[in-house]
């Protein structure tokens, strides 16, 4: 028995040594450049094939292959990798999002290429390069692993490397050369990639889709140690090793004893799925690149050269209509990514486990394996598992609603490889199973035609949660998903809504899939596939339908032929191309096609870049005609409710507009029932409605960043925060828009406890904020804008409320169709505002509302804000232009140190400041 154990010991030691090496490789190039490769397995997996190819093809000496295909190839591939991928994408800015959908192409890529180039076939002739003695193997992850962590630790390189980890823009002023850092880490984890890969391949599957995936399973060892600590790695590999061999010893009955050998064969899948979905997050900052969501306009006429080409194949016999079955299928998978990534903006890995648990379902239902249900016709089989699927759509639904960019992608990898692994790789679910077409449509091209009336209610059903208040909620969080949530949008439950519906649209496509070929194969809903097609949607369009159609086509036809490869090919040069373009490849598409259409339409030369520049000018001419319209004599003219100094005039209302002109006279639209001519009016001025704090503390971790904060905003009234900085301002600020929870303390609203109610209950409720970094949805036209912020809320008549708002901010007429994205700062923050007042808040919370504004502008501003005070609007206003405070505020509380050491009417507190400033 101690012999056994010795040997399951060693055995297990073994598989972590590899494993361990790829933790080591993925933390490394982590660390010095950012970014989480996911092309790590696939470069692992080419240099497998390379060794082979040298040793068994070319009958070169097993050190000679090794030397070219460990100390040339591997760290020349991750050389040529940061150099024309990856580092373009850093000097554009860094994105996150953009490297993590270029590395998921580079996989794509070397997959692609390597069925290419050597079949899709596995091969068992790989050569061995140290003996399955694992203390060889052992001894060469520990002597890595020691140096690494010592040239981290104590080498000038090591601390050239850990600067650029913290800020490479930072460590670049310093006088490192962050490119070579990056270099190098790319060679060694790329070095480690290969020497995992023809250590491996001997042992395990040697071919294109299986030894990628294998490598990326083990994932979970470099997120388990945070992306950080090798020794945590290392070890934590060499542990799951060792438990996934010494559980083959357990052999208990019945059921069990299958639970338990799945579990065996997959223990780094159950890490893989702990670590991305339990353990605390990683890379949370960053979410889908803007690029990929950019409005692609669709060529005038393009669905109808779409619907003659999908109506095509009903002409076609033989395979080529039998390989065209696939394609309907296939597109009414892509569209759930439209509406999962598209439009929700969620980066989703794991589309492909939802198909296959669709075609899965369908199969079962159909044979009467299903358990406690009858055997059922086919396409009552296919509709039904369509609706059990779709709440499964929670197993990625429910992480996304607190992860975001690299997490989400972890996690929703790691739901597909699980999924994969513990449901399509089990005999007890697939073994002998097979799935006819529905009764009636069992020809091709019969079936054909049946999914062509599928795909068109797959369309639909797409094109309702792309439009309207959904579509617009959804693209509003896509583009800004703190912003969605202070106009009012639920973000959790559209979350779930989008992946619940996107997992029901992959279950069709799915279930679809099985039937056009008549089984189901769990090859086709491998997890490689899910990568593959996020990459082909994200580079055609995400959210665009007909990019997701002509993905599904691409992807077909181009892997018709005799050898497999040549789409993922494609979509990986495509996806790794994202960051040669400045602005991506889709603006180039997006600039390109709006020339054409221009060109088409009016026949003249105008460009649309021309377009553009004349739509900025014309915003711009726009937002001077609004601050010069908005003077002080047409401010509103009743009496004010409250004491606030609404008339005040000081010297940003007496400058001059930008351009010199004197104000035109008018008032910017003025209503007869309300100062602002908003929806709320006097109806705000409701004595109760009152927000106050009591005995407020805010920490981050350890630090107290605000101490007993007891404060009052009265309806009516401007209230200013003021303070140096780090004050505390913005966090009290954040406490109130409930983005950040206080520790101790109340907040009540109305007479009601709101501590703990999230952003978009408390704007719900009447309690709006806008953002001291612009918080705008770029996708959308600045009338969508504006009625995101109407719809969200209760306001009765969400279209007359976007009117008043954007009359009242003079955004109504041409510059209400242009796209929020091109517009100017000054426009953009009136836009903002707008969005704000058109869901009638009470309470509005205002963070530095004046930053970037010029002054006629800012004069504007606060004519608007205290023509809202004059309405009965409690507002908070944290800002650091005095004169503005002088001019706006009833009342002035001075914060410091997370306190506040001082309140009154602004002349008092701000003279009291100036007389102190001196001698301080
Ligand atoms: N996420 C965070 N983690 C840790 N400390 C933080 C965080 N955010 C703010 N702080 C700290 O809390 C204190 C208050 O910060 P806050 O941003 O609220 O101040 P502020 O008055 O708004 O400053 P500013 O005018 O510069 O925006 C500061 O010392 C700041 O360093």
């Amino acid at each position: 028995m101690s012999s056994l154990t010795y040997d399951l010991t060693l055995a297990g030691l073994s598989v972590g040594s590899a494993a361990a090496l790829t933790g080591i490789g993925l933390i490394v190039t982590y660390r010095a450049t950012g970014v989480l490769n996911f092309a790590h397995g696939a470069i692992a997996m080419v240099c497998a094939y390379v060794l082979r190819q040298c040793v068994v093809e070319w009958g070169w000496p097993l050190w000679a292959g090794a030397a070219v295909t460990l100390l040339l190839l591997a760290p020349g591939l991750g050389v040529v990798l940061e150099r024309f991928v990856f580092r373009p994408l850093s000097v554009l800015g860094g994105d996150p999002a953009q490297t993590l959908v270029a590395s998921i192409g580079v996989f794509v890529l070397l997959v692609g290429g390597a069925a290419l180039l050597w079949g899709q076939g596995a091969r068992d002739d790989a050569p061995v390069l140290v003996s399955s003695d694992p203390w060889g193997q052992l001894a060469v992850v520990l002597v890595l692993a020691a140096g690494v962590g010592s040239v981290i630790r104590w080498t000038r390189f090591g601390r050239e490397l850990r600067a650029v980890v913290d800020d490479r823009r930072l460590a670049v002023l310093g006088g490192i050369d962050a490119d070579r850092v990056a270099a190098a880490g790319w060679a060694f984890g790329a070095f480690t990639a290969g020497l995992t890969g023809v250590l491996l391949a001997p042992y395990v599957r040697l071919d294109p889709y299986g030894l990628p995936l294998l490598v990326m399973e083990v994932v979970a060892v470099a997120v388990a140690a945070r992306m950080r600590s090798l020794p945590v790695a290392v070890l934590v590999a060499l542990a799951i090793g060792v438990g996934q061999s010494q559980l083959t010893r357990l052999h208990p009955s019945g059921w069990a004893e299958q639970v338990l050998q799945s579990l065996g064969a997959n223990l780094f899948v159950v890490a893989l799925l702990l670590a991305a979905l339990v353990l605390p997050r990683i890379g949370t900052r960053d979410a889908l690149p803007r690029t990929a969501t950019a409005r692609v306009p669709t060529p005038p006429g393009a669905w109808i050269v779409a619907v003659v080409l999908f109506l095509l194949p009903l002409g076609f016999a033989g395979s080529d209509l039998h390989t065209s079955v696939q394609v309907p299928a296939l597109g009414v998978v892509l569209l759930s990514l439209v509406v999962v990534t598209g439009r929700g903006g969620q980066i989703s890995l794991g589309q492909a486990a939802y198909a296959g648990l669709g075609a899965l379902f369908t199969a079962l239902l159909a044979a009467g394996r299903f358990p406690g249900l009858p055997r059922l016709p086919e396409l009552a089989a296919l509709a039904l598992a369509v609706l059990l699927v779709a709440p499964l759509g929670l197993l990625t639904g429910w992480p996304a609603i607190t992860r975001r960019g690299l997490a989400l992608a972890l996690a929703t990898f790691a739901v597909g490889v699980g999924v994969s692994r513990f449901v399509f790789a089990q005999p007890y679910a697939t073994a002998g199973l097979t799935l006819g077409r529905p009764a009636g449509f069992e020809g091709d091209r019969a079936y054909y035609v049946l999914e062509l009336v599928l795909l068109t209610a797959a369309l639909w059903a797409t094109r309702l949660l792309r439009t309207g208040r959904t579509g617009r909620a959804l693209a509003a969080m896509r583009d800004h998903e703190a912003g969605a949530s202070a106009a009012g949008v639920r973000v959790p439950r559209l979350k779930l809504l989008a992946f619940v519906a996107g997992a029901a649209l992959a279950a069709l496509g799915g279930g679809l899939l099985g039937m056009g070929v008549r089984a189901f194969d769990p090859g086709a809903f491998d997890p490689v596939r899910g990568l593959l097609w996020f990459a082909a949607v994200t580079v055609l369009g995400a959210d665009s339908t007909l990019g997701a159609l002509t993905a599904a086509a691409l992807l077909v036809g181009l892997d018709a032929g005799a050898r497999g490869g040549v789409a993922a090919a494609l979509i990986g040069v495509l996806a790794v191309l994202v960051g040669r373009f400045p602005g991506g490849p889709y603006e180039a598409l997006r600039t390109g096609a709006g020339r054409l259409r221009l060109r088409l339409r009016r026949g003249v030369r105008l460009t649309a870049v021309g377009m553009e520049v004349r739509g900025r000018v014309r915003a711009t001419a726009r937002t001077r005609r609004w601050a010069a319209t908005a003077a002080p004599s047409q401010a509103p003219t009743a009496p004010a409710p409250a004491p606030a100094p609404a008339d005040k005039a000081t010297p940003t209302d007496r400058a001059a507009t930008a351009d010199g002109a004197q104000p035109p006279p008018g008032p910017p639209a003025p209503d007869h029932e309300t100062r602002t001519g908003g929806p709320g009016g006097k109806h705000h001025a409701a004595a109760g409605r009152v927000l106050t704090t009591h005995g407020l503390q805010a920490r981050y971790d350890t630090f107290t960043a605000l101490d007993g904060i007891d404060l009052t905003l009265p309806p009516g009234r401007i209230t200013a925060v003021i303070g140096p900085n780090g004050a505390g301002k913005t966090t009290l600020f954040n406490c109130l828009a409930g983005t950040h929870h206080p520790t101790h303390g109340q907040i009540r609203y109305a007479g009601r406890d709101i501590t703990h109610l999230p952003a978009h209950a408390r704007t719900r409720l009447g309690i709006t904020r806008t953002f001291q970094q612009l918080a705008v949805f770029p996708t959308l036209t600045v009338t969508e804008n504006v009625l995101v912020g109407a719809e969200q809320t209760h306001t009765p008549d969400p279209s007359t409320a976007t009117h008043h708002a954007l009359r009242l901010l003079a955004l109504d007429g041409p510059l209400g169709t242009l796209p929020a994205a091109d517009l100017p700062t000054g426009t953009l923050r009136r836009v903002e505002l707008a969005r704000a007042l058109a869901g009638g808040p009470r309470v509005l919370l205002l963070d530095e509302p004046a930053a970037g504004l010029d002054t006629p502008e800012v004069a504007a501003l606060a004519r608007v804000l205290k023509a809202l005070a004059a309405d009965g609007t409690a507002l908070l206003v944290v800002e650091h232009d005095l004169d503005l405070v002088a001019d706006l505020a009833d009342v002035v509380h001075v914060m410091a140190a997370g306190r506040i050491i001082a309140s009154g009417p602004p002349e008092h507190v701000l003279d009291t400041l100036a007389a102190q400033e001196p001698s301080a």
